[in-house]
């Protein structure tokens, strides 16, 4: 039986095989992180893998791309491999580079050729917008309207997505689809599997937006026959601010020209040749276009080892614990205070974190870090909570919905103006 005591959440927590990462990261004495699912935290370990390449430049110089304990020229290479697994793709098939906008436009512009009937992609309502900006500019390079060319499933409940919506979507007129993997205000995992079944009996190509998945969730893209994923590597992954995104490519349509071309995306053997014309990697590597941003991928060494260590099967498990714990004390102590859990119940549906819906969400967030405790704010009434396995404890998720209890208790929130900050 469950309990809504302390005791029981420090029991959890002796009992959690993960619990030893938690030592391994920064964390603010007194502050109660719960938003990994936005910027994951630094852990020691990608700090060192920062500070071993920073000695490497210290070291080598220009001879850094050659020498050192990851030299530079092969450093997306080595870092594809190690996350190829949390995709479930092989390591020819993964790219880290990019930003996930950025990456959105190279899959686009390599992939997206609208023939006959065939023009328009297909997107959903509820994904990140900037998702949304780069298929509208990535149409408008052809003279399309998005209007007429961009097709957006709608919500029926403005939070989540009906994969009979999206399927029945997948009209003849369609050439890509771009959906979220998880969605990032109510945390809802797409079903990918079915999604890229019925693309393909359509023959439409499908790809997905891996940011609030990658590292959270387990995949298996090239069992599901996924073509294209693309994402970031600051969330659940911690590789830190601005970090080096990834891109997917299945291996059926490695081999043709990227689309947005640079000689970073050449075959390692010939872009040293110099030559005027390229010849791009046979591998997901042609994706690339210019220098890596080394010191930004950098912390990924490290915290990828922690990833492979651990186990996403165990991360997975320790988080759907975490969750569905924090669900069953938001219901048991907040049920007087208007809060509706908008993400999905069930663990084939349920992301990485617990959405909360309150018409007062703006300040109450305000309210939680006057508290130390950190979620984020989306607009309009969203209030993201994500406690993450490698280093939230079960003690965590209890103080945090007590600390919102005493808030909503008090009313302490109403000092503030339930207006979102510059970011929320
Ligand atoms: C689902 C999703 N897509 C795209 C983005 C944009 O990513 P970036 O700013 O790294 O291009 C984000 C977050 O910023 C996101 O959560
Ligand atoms: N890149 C950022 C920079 C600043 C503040 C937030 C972000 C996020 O990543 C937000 C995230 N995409 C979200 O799911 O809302």
């Amino acid at each position: 039986m469950r309990e809504t005591t302390l005791e029981y959440a420090k029991k959890l927590d002796e009992n959690d095989a993960l619990n030893s990462y938690r030592g391994e990261f920064y964390m603010q004495p007194g502050t109660i992180y719960m938003d990994g699912n936005s910027l994951g935290l630094l852990s020691k370990r990608a700090e060192q893998s920062l500070l071993t390449t920073l000695d490497s430049w210290k070291k080598y110089g220009i001879d850094g791309w050659t020498q050192g304990e990851h030299p530079w020229f092969y450093f997306s290479e080595a870092l594809s491999k190690m996350c190829a697994p949390l995709v479930g793709a092989s390591e020819e098939e993964v790219i880290i580079t990019g930003s996930t906008t950025t990456n959105l436009h190279q899959l686009i512009a390599s992939f997206y050729h609208p023939k006959g009937k065939r023009t328009k992609i297909l997107a959903d309502e509820l994904n990140f917008p900037s998702d949304l900006y780069a298929i509208r500019s990535q149409l408008a390079l052809y003279g399309y309207e998005a209007t007429d060319h961009m097709k957006l499933v709608e919500s029926r409940d403005g939070h989540t997505l009906d994969e009979a919506d999206i399927i029945q979507a997948m009209t003849d007129d369609v050439a890509l689809i771009v959906l979220p993997g998880v969605l990032y205000r109510s945390g809802q995992i797409l079903n990918m599997k079915v999604l890229t079944e019925a693309a393909h009996e359509k023959g439409i190509l499908i790809c997905f937006d891996l940011c609030h998945s990658i590292g959270s969730v387990q995949h298996e893209l090239d069992e599901w026959g996924v073509d294209f994923a693309f994402w970031c590597n600051y969330k659940h992954l911690n590789g830190g601010p601005g970090s080096t995104g990834g891109i997917y490519v299945n291996h059926q349509h490695l081999g043709q020209n990227p689309g947005l071309a640079g000689w970073f995306g050449s075959d390692k053997e010939k872009q040293f040749d110099l030559a005027a014309q390229m010849t791009p990697a046979p591998d997901a590597g042609a994706y690339q276009i210019g220098t890596p941003n080394i010191l930004s991928a950098a912390p990924l060494f490290g915290s990828l080892e922690m990833f492979e260590e651990a186990g996403i099967d165990a991360i997975r498990d320790k988080s759907l614990k975490l969750t569905d714990y924090m669900m069953y004390l938001i219901e048991e102590e907040l049920c007087d205070y208007s809060f509706t859990i908008a993400n999905p119940r069930e663990e084939e549906r349920r992301g990485g974190h617990v959405f909360l819906v309150h018409e007062e969400a703006a300040r109450i967030c305000k309210a939680l870090k006057e508290h130390h405790v950190i979620p984020d704010f989306r607009s309009p009434n969203g209030i993201r909570l994500a406690p993450v396995a490698l280093y939230n404890t079960f003690e965590d998720v209890w103080n945090t919905v007590q600390i919102l209890k005493e808030i909503m208790k008090e009313g302490t929130y109403k000092r503030f103006e339930n207006k979102r900050d510059v970011i929320a």
